[in-house]
Formats: C-alpha cells, sequence, structure tokens
C-alpha cells in the first residue's frame, strides 16, 4: 500500500491563513465526526464498532459526558430537579476549547465524569491529537459552534420505547439507579429536552443511522467514508467540491519530469499533454448522463450512458489553451470560448477579452486553466460565466495544479462548482507563484521562457 501523501498525491506542508484554521502546518487536519441521538439510542456503541472496524488508523472518541457540569452541594441535595438534558448542564466552552486543541493537534486532558456522584473526579484523560476525532453525545448537533467543528454528522435513530428500556437497563446496572429515578428522571427531564433540543439537531445530520448499532450496512458505509476522506488531502475534507485524481506513480512521474526546472520544452509539452488528458477526462465524468440501452452485434443488450450533449470549454488565455487540444480530442466539435484576464500580484485583474457560445447559459462549462495560484484570475471568469447565467453548479475548473490559497477563494466563493485538479501543492511565494510549482505554465508550454 502507498504512504497517504503519495496516494493522495498532495505535499504535505501546508500553511493556511487564520480563517483556514491551521495554525501547525505539519500537522494534517483531523477528520471530525459528531454522533448525536437521544438517551440510550446506541451512540457510544455506534462509535465503538466505528473505532474498532477503522483498527490501524489513529482515532480518538470524547464524549460529551465528560464536560457536564459537576453538581454543588445545594444541586446534589436536589438532584431530582436537576434537569441534566438541558445545554446548561455541560460546559461547551470547556468542550469548545479541548475539541480546537485536538483539531490544531494539541494533545488535552478531558475532564472524567462519574455518573453516580454527579461530579467530574481525578484522574483526567489524556487524549493526543489523532486522524479521526469523534465527538459523541446527545446534544453535539445543538450548538452552532461545536457542530461548525464537524466532517461529518451523524444522528442515531432508535424508537424512543427501545430507548426507555435501554436505558432503564443500563442506569440501573451501570449507574447507580432505580426504576423509579429512571422513570421519574426520563418523563420529568430526558423526554421534554429529547423533544425540545435534540430531535430538532436531527436536521443537520448528514447521514441518519436507524437501529443504531444493529446497522451493519450503515457503519460499514460510514467507514469506507472515513477512510476515503483519511486518504485524501485535508482540503478535501473541507470543501467537498475539489476533486484531486487518483494518485498514481504515473502521475507523480509526469508531475516530477513537468515540475523539473531542467526538463526540456518538448517534454514539458508531452507529459503536461498526458496530465492535461488524464484531467479532462476525469472532469468529463462529473457531467450529467442518461442511460441508455443498446444491442452489440452479439445481440446482447447492453446497458450504458449518453453523454451530456450541452457543453462546452472556455479557456483563461493563454495557459488555458494549452488545455483545449485534450478536451477536442475527448469531445469531438466541442465550442470553445475564450477568456482574457490581465493583472499582476495580488488585487486587481481585469477583463480584457472575452469571446463566448451565445447559448452558453444553458450548456455545462468545463473552465480550462492549468494552474490555480491566488485565485483572483478564476474568480474573474467564474464571474463572468455567472454573469453571463451560466449556473455555479454547471461549472467544472479543470487544472493540473492548485496552491490552497486558491482553492480557499474559490470554494469559499462558489461552493457549488467542481474543481478537478491533478495535485495540490503547499503555498504561494511572495509573488503569487505556487510552490513547489512548476514555474511559468504558458511560457514553458509555449517555448517563450
Ligand atoms: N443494538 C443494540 N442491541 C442491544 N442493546 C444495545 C444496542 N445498542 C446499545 N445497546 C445497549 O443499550 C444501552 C445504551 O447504549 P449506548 O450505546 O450506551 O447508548 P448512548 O450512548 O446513546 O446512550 C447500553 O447498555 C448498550 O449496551
Ligand atoms: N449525572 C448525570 C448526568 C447525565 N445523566 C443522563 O445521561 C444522559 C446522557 O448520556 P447518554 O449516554 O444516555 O447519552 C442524559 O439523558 C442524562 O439524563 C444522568 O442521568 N445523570
Ligand atoms: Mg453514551
Amino acid at each position: 500500500m502507498e504512504p497517504a501523501a503519495l496516494r493522495s498525491g498532495f505535499n504535505d506542508h501546508i500553511s493556511v491563513d487564520s480563517n483556514g484554521g491551521f495554525d501547525c502546518p505539519k500537522n494534517k487536519q483531523p477528520f471530525i465526526i459528531g454522533v448525536a441521538g437521544g438517551t440510550a439510542s446506541g451512540k457510544t456503541t455506534v462509535c465503538n464498532q466505528i473505532i474498532s472496524q477503522l483498527h490501524d488508523q489513529r482515532v480518538v472518541l470524547v464524549n460529551q459526558d465528560s464536560f457536564y457540569r459537576s453538581l454543588n452541594d445545594d444541586q446534589l441535595v436536589n438532584v431530582h430537579e436537576y434537569n441534566f438534558d438541558h445545554p446548561a448542564a455541560f460546559n461547551t466552552e470547556l468542550l469548545l476549547s479541548c475539541m480546537e486543541k485536538l483539531r490544531r493537534g494539541h494533545p488535552v486532558n478531558i475532564p472524567s465524569y462519574d455518573f453516580k456522584s454527579h461530579k467530574s473526579i481525578e484522574p483526567s484523560r489524556l487524549v493526543n491529537p489523532a486522524d479521526v476525532i469523534i465527538l459523541e453525545g446527545i446534544l453535539v448537533l445543538h450548538d452552532f459552534h461545536v457542530r461548525n467543528l464537524m466532517n461529518m454528522k451523524i444522528f442515531v435513530d432508535i424508537d424512543s420505547d427501545v430507548r426507555l428500556a435501554r436505558r432503564i437497563q443500563r442506569d440501573t446496572v451501570e449507574r447507580g439507579r432505580n426504576i423509579q429515578n429512571v422513570l421519574d428522571q426520563y418523563s420529568r427531564f430526558v423526554k421534554p429536552s429529547f423533544e425540545e433540543f435534540i430531535l430538532p439537531s436531527k436536521k443537520f445530520a448528514d447521514i441518519i443511522i436507524p437501529r443504531g448499532g444493529d446497522n451493519d450496512v450503515a457503519i460499514d458505509l460510514i467507514v469506507q467514508h472515513i477512510l476515503t476522506k483519511l486518504g485524501q488531502h485535508d482540503l478535501c475534507k473541507i470543501y467537498p467540491n475539489i476533486n484531486v485524481i487518483f494518485s498514481t506513480f504515473q502521475i507523480r512521474g509526469m508531475h516530477t519530469l513537468v515540475r523539473d526546472v531542467k526538463t526540456t520544452k518538448h517534454d514539458f509539452v508531452f507529459y503536461s499533454d498526458r496530465l492535461i488528458r488524464l484531467v479532462v477526462e476525469h472532469g468529463l465524468g462529473h457531467l450529467p448522463f442518461t442511460e441508455k440501452q443498446i444491442i452489440t452485434p452479439t445481440g446482447s443488450v447492453y446497458s450504458g450512458v449518453v453523454f451530456c450533449k450541452r457543453l462546452c470549454g472556455v479557456s483563461v488565455i493563454r495557459s488555458g489553451e494549452s488545455m483545449e487540444n485534450a478536451l477536442r480530442a475527448c469531445c469531438k466539435g466541442i465550442k470553445i470560448g475564450k477568456i482574457l484576464i490581465h493583472g499582476d500580484g495580488k488585487n486587481g485583474r481585469q477583463l480584457i477579452y472575452e469571446k463566448l457560445p451565445a447559448d452558453i447559459s444553458s450548456r455545462h462549462v468545463l473552465l480550462l486553466d492549468p494552474v490555480l495560484a491566488s485565485g483572483n484570475s478564476a474568480i474573474k471568469a467564474i464571474s463572468l460565466l455567472l454573469s453571463k447565467g451560466v449556473p455555479e453548479t454547471s461549472i467544472i475548473f479543470l487544472n493540473l495544479i492548485s496552491a490552497p490559497e486558491g482553492i480557499h477563494a474559490v470554494c469559499r466563493k462558489f461552493p457549488k462548482l467542481k474543481i478537478v485538479t491533478s495535485e495540490i501543492d503547499s503555498s504561494l511565494d511572495k509573488n503569487y507563484g505556487v510552490i513547489p510549482g512548476m514555474g511559468e505554465f504558458g511560457d514553458r508550454y509555449f517555448g517563450t521562457d
């Protein structure tokens, strides 16, 4: 098996501004999963099943229960009056600061909570940073700030009678309660708070698991999704609209050649063309299709699909023109428009020239530019397409390399378009050139350097 960095084709030393949230460039962003659901729905059970299937990954489980506020003496005397199912019962500030530290790659002490004494107890638990952090608890999808930390939100959904039966069983055996206590607490606090706070948070879930820990298929799908995300670049975890083509040694070899300053113009063009062709083919895979059955020469039925016909290319002059041949080779007779944007440095991009198909608003658009650097040119080009009536969802931006800065800029502004790239680089230099990059693509491709 290839190392993760090789599989995803990225360079590890990401450094992103404070908005991006990385303050520890060598640490990869963990994949954070929130698991909510009513009491005794099977949250802890589901999390343990996910963790056991992720065997050789670094995973930590954080329980919201650990952040219950300790009761004081007055509260302990009247413990039956206390609502443990209200958001105020938790120290959410402390939970947030612990999660934030873990997210930034720092170890953290998580309090230990005792359900019998209703207090935090010593020792606390030292939790080390991990690739996957699972936060589970009744209200983890209730608070906006907690929810915002998550890359994947799960709600465990189980019939309330089953939950009550399991809660009676668990609380009498494990939490030192008697049946009457459990039933009183349930009708007085647990059920009303479930209806007021927990159930409404279900709408924020990406995945709802019926039957909890009995749902092997759901757990298997979740594990597969996590494994896919772990093999991806951090930015793909943040922005689901980025697609980095699956890296192979062939692709790494081609990148090695086109990035090498010593590579001749002839080889640069040859290997760039090969990479461009792969990106174009991958991009075409994101277009819609319709199903079609045909008869083969053996008289058999083949259930296939028909390509999307309403599409066009738009190249950003001049480097984008290097991608036109590959697009023409894949899509016979495709219309290709052109945009010329001028501008130096970080700000100020000016549209100098445009020639676009008159009916572009009804077409899917493959926007061609081999390098996404600061994102300013891309934003100008995409804004022009939108002003022509092209829906954001109909734009696929194809490039060979992308800088994190450009990805942040484009994906934040246009969260519905797709970017298809072959590698994500480390950063931009002070002149807004991509690092490690491949130099001035247009000059190297057209031989004007
Ligand atoms: N699928 C299941 N079948 C039977 N018992 C279960 C199942 N899932 C959980 N339980 C039991 O129900 C109780 C509550 O489950 P738990 O995972 O602790 O729920 P939660 O964390 O949501 O409160 C526990 O005693 C657990 O062993
Ligand atoms: N001292 C406490 C603290 C919490 N509870 C109950 O625990 C439930 C949350 O834990 P789950 O594992 O069931 O999610 C919650 O419903 C509280 O009522 C308690 O009884 N005593
Ligand atoms: Mg639990």
